[in-house]
C-alpha cells in the first residue's frame, strides 16, 4: 500500500475516532430495533401497504421477505435521469421475481446544471444537494424498508442521496446508474465553437447546432464532469455493481445490470446472513478509495465539497489537506475531457472501471480490504459485466488498456500527480485543479480585475479590457452570499485570452463546473467576501499570485494599505429573489464553509 495513502487514511481514522464511533453506535441502535415494519403500529402499517396486493401485504406483515424502498430522481430535465422513468416498475418486477417486495418510497428533485449554467437557477444548485438529502430522508422515514435503491446520477443528486443513505446507515443501499449517452461531436469541438461564439466569429445558430450534436439523447453527458465523477466514485466505494457505471442506456447489458442490482438489494438485508449496511461499507478506507480514484482520473473539483459532506454523514472527517496529500502521490492515469480529448464512452471502451481499479490496486493506491455491496474485497471490481447467451456474468477486466491515449499505466502515467492542490494565503483557503492545465499554467502572478457578478465579464471581454495578463476576481459568489453557483460560462472567454498568450487566472469564492479546467482557477475560496474574506478588499491592479506547486493564493498588498481599505458590501437583494431563490434565504445562512462541505445539514441539534 502506498505509504502516503496509508498515512492519510490513518490520519482520517484518528481524526474521526469520536465521530465515527458515535455514528456506528447510532446505526447499530437503529438496527437493533429489528426489521422496522415490526415496530410500526398496525395503523401505520396499514397505511404503509394499503396500496399493496394481498400477497404483498402478507409478505410484509410476516417480515420474512425484504421490502426494498426505491428513491428516484427521475425527471425529463436531465438527459441523464430521463431513462429512470421506467426503472421503478422494472425494479419491482425483478424483486417480485425473487419473492420480495419493493415500494416507491419517494422522489427527490434534480437540477440539470447544464440547463441552469450561467442562469439564476444555478444559485439553487449547490443547496439542492442538501434538499435532495432531506427529501430522500422524507421517503425513507416511512420506516417500512429493509434496504434501499437509489436512482441518481448527476452533480448534486448522487452526493445528496449518499448523504441520506448514510443517515439511514443501518440499511443497505444500492445505487443504480442509467449510463452515458452515445458519443456526439467531440467535447473539444464543442468547446472550440463556444470560443468562436465568444469572439463573435459564429452566430447562435452554429452554436446551437454544435451543442445539439454534443448533447443529443437520453443518458449522461459524455464529458468527465461531476456526474460521471459521481458514478466513478460511487463504484469505487462499492455502492454499484462492478462495471455498472458507464454502460449505455437501452442496452441488454444495462437492463441486466438493473435487474441484478435490484435482486442484490434483497440479498444484503438484516433478514438474511449477508447483511451489509451502507454505514459499514462507507468507512475511512472506502472514502480514501473514492478520493484516490477521483484524483487518478482528474475528476470534478465539486467533490472537494461533496466527498467531504458524504464522508461527514458517516462520521468521517476529511479536509483539503487530505486531498492535497493524496493528489501528490496519485498518478493521473486517465485522460478524459476536459483533461483530454476522449469522452466517457472512450474511457469505457479503453478498459473502463475494471482496468482503472485493477491498475490502482496493482500500484497499491487503493485499499482492497473494504466491504462492498458484493462482499469483501475491492478486487471484485476488477471484473467487468457481460451478457452471454442472455445471461449476465462477470469476467476478468483487461490487464492492458485498449487505448494508451486514454488510459495509462502506473509506471508511465500521464502526470505523476493527481493535479488537485489546496491553496492557502492571506486571501484564505482555495482549491485548484491542474490536471487539465497546459504545462506551466498553474502559476500566475498578475494584476487583479475585480467583478461582483459573472455577467459583467462579457462586456469587459468584448471591450478588450481583459486583453492582458490578469487575475479575474469574481466575488460575492460564496455559499452564504448567493449559494455558490458554478461560473463555467467564464471558461470560453478566459480560454480565448489564454489562447492569445496572456497569463490569465480566476479567483473566486464561487465554484467552477466539473467540466471546467482549461484556465487556472483558485475556487471555493473562503472566508467568502460576505463573511469578511480579504477577497472583499481586492482592488483593480492589486497583484495576486496563484501557485499550485507552492500551494499559495496570495494578495500582494501591504497590511498598512489593506487596513486603510473600507469594504462596501455588495447589495445582494437582486441576487436573492426570483427563480425560487427567495425560498432559500434560510438555508443559505446555515451553509458551512466549502472545506466543511458547504452544507446546511450538519448542525448539532
Ligand atoms: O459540474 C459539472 O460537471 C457541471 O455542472 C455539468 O454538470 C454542467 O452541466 C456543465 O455546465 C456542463 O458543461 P457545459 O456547460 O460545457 O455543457
Ligand atoms: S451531466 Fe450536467 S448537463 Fe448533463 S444531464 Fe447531468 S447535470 Fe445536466
Amino acid at each position: 500500500m502506498n505509504s502516503v495513502i496509508q498515512e492519510v487514511t490513518n490520519t482520517i481514522i484518528e481524526r474521526s475516532k469520536v465521530t465515527r464511533a458515535a455514528y456506528l453506535a447510532k446505526i447499530e441502535k437503529a438496527r437493533l430495533k429489528g426489521p422496522h415494519r415490526g415496530i410500526l403500529s398496525c395503523g401505520n402499517l396499514a397505511h404503509g401497504f394499503a396500496a399493496c396486493s394481498p400477497q404483498e401485504k402478507t409478505d410484509l406483515t410476516q417480515l420474512t421477505k425484504a421490502n426494498v424502498g426505491i428513491i428516484s430522481s427521475y425527471n425529463d430535465m436531465l438527459s441523464a435521469h430521463q431513462p429512470y422513468e421506467v426503472y421503478p416498475a422494472k425494479i419491482k418486477a425483478a424483486i417480485e421475481n425473487v419473492g420480495s417486495v419493493a415500494q416507491f418510497a419517494g422522489g427527490v428533485p434534480a437540477m440539470c446544471d447544464g440547463v441552469t449554467q450561467g442562469q439564476p437557477g444555478m444559485d439553487l444548485s449547490l443547496m439542492s444537494r442538501d434538499v435532495i438529502a432531506m427529501s430522500a430522508a422524507v421517503g425513507l422515514s416511512h420506516n417500512m424498508f429493509d434496504s434501499g435503491i437509489m436512482l441518481g446520477i448527476c452533480d448534486k443528486i448522487v452526493p445528496g442521496l449518499v448523504m441520506s443513505a448514510l443517515t439511514f446507515g443501518h440499511l443497505p443501499f444500492i445505487f443504480i446508474p442509467a449510463g452515458p449517452m452515445e458519443s456526439g461531436i467531440p467535447n473539444k469541438e464543442k468547446a472550440r465553437i463556444r470560443q468562436l461564439y465568444a469572439q463573435g466569429k459564429v452566430g447562435r445558430d452554429e452554436l446551437l447546432e454544435s451543442e445539439s450534436k454534443s448533447y443529443h439523447s437520453a443518458g449522461t453527458c459524455t464529458f468527465y464532469g461531476t456526474a460521471n465523477s459521481n458514478q466513478l466514485v460511487v463504484e469505487v466505494m462499492g455502492l454499484h455493481l462492478p462495471g455498472a457505471s458507464f454502460v449505455n442506456p437501452g442496452t441488454e447489458l444495462r437492463d441486466a445490470l438493473t435487474d441484478a442490482a435490484s435482486v442484490q438489494a434483497t440479498r444484503i438485508t438484516d433478514l438474511g446472513t449477508e447483511y451489509r449496511p451502507v454505514g459499514h461499507i462507507v468507512d475511512e478506507k472506502s472514502v480514501v478509495n473514492g478520493i484516490v480514484a477521483l484524483l487518478a482520473t482528474g475528476g470534478s473539483t465539486n467533490h472537494t465539497m461533496h466527498l467531504v459532506a458524504m464522508a461527514k454523514a458517516a462520521g468521517i472527517l476529511v479536509n483539503w489537506d487530505d486531498f492535497d496529500a493524496l493528489s501528490s502521490v496519485t498518478p493521473l492515469i486517465a485522460k478524459i475531457y476536459p483533461n483530454g480529448e476522449a469522452d466517457i464512452n472512450h474511457f469505457q471502451a479503453a478498459g473502463g472501471m475494471a482496468y482503472l481499479i485493477k491498475e490502482l490496486l496493482r500500484g497499491g493506491f487503493l485499499h482492497n480490504d473494504v466491504t462492498t455491496i458484493c462482499g469483501e474485497g475491492l478486487d471484485k471490481y476488477t471484473q467487468e459485466p457481460i451478457v452471454r447467451d442472455g445471461k449476465l456474468m462477470w469476467v476478468d477486466g483487461p490487464d492492458k488498456a485498449l487505448d494508451s491515449e486514454v488510459l495509462a499505466t502506473i509506471e508511465k502515467p500521464f502526470k505523476a500527480d493527481g493535479g488537485l492542490s489546496a491553496l492557502s494565503g492571506n486571501l484564505g483557503r482555495a482549491v485548484i485543479k491542474t490536471s487539465s492545465l497546459r504545462p506551466g499554467k498553474a502559476t500566475v502572478k498578475a494584476p487583479a480585475v475585480v467583478f461582483e457578478s459573472q455577467h459583467d465579464i462579457d462586456a469587459a471581454f468584448n471591450a478588450g479590457d481583459l486583453d492582458k495578463d490578469c487575475v479575474v476576481v469574481v466575488r460575492y459568489q460564496g455559499p452564504r452570499a448567493v449559494g455558490m453557483p458554478e461560473l463555467h460560462k467564464l471558461t470560453p472567454p478566459l480560454s480565448v485570452l489564454q489562447d492569445k498568450g496572456f497569463s490569465v487566472a480566476l479567483v473566486t469564492d464561487g465554484r467552477m463546473s466539473g467540466a471546467s479546467g482549461k484556465v487556472p482557477a483558485a475556487i471555493h475560496l473562503y472566508p467568502e467576501a460576505l463573511d469578511g474574506g480579504l477577497i472583499a478588499k481586492v482592488q483593480n491592479g492589486d497583484i495576486i499570485e496563484i501557485c499550485a506547486e507552492k500551494n499559495i493564493v496570495h494578495l500582494h498588498v501591504s497590511e498598512e494599505e489593506l487596513a486603510k481599505r473600507i469594504v462596501t458590501v455588495k447589495d445582494l437583494t437582486e441576487d436573492r429573489e426570483g427563480m425560487g431563490r427567495e425560498l432559500f434565504n434560510g438555508l443559505r445562512q446555515a451553509m458551512t464553509t466549502p472545506e466543511e462541505g458547504a452544507s446546511c445539514v450538519f448542525h448539532e441539534a
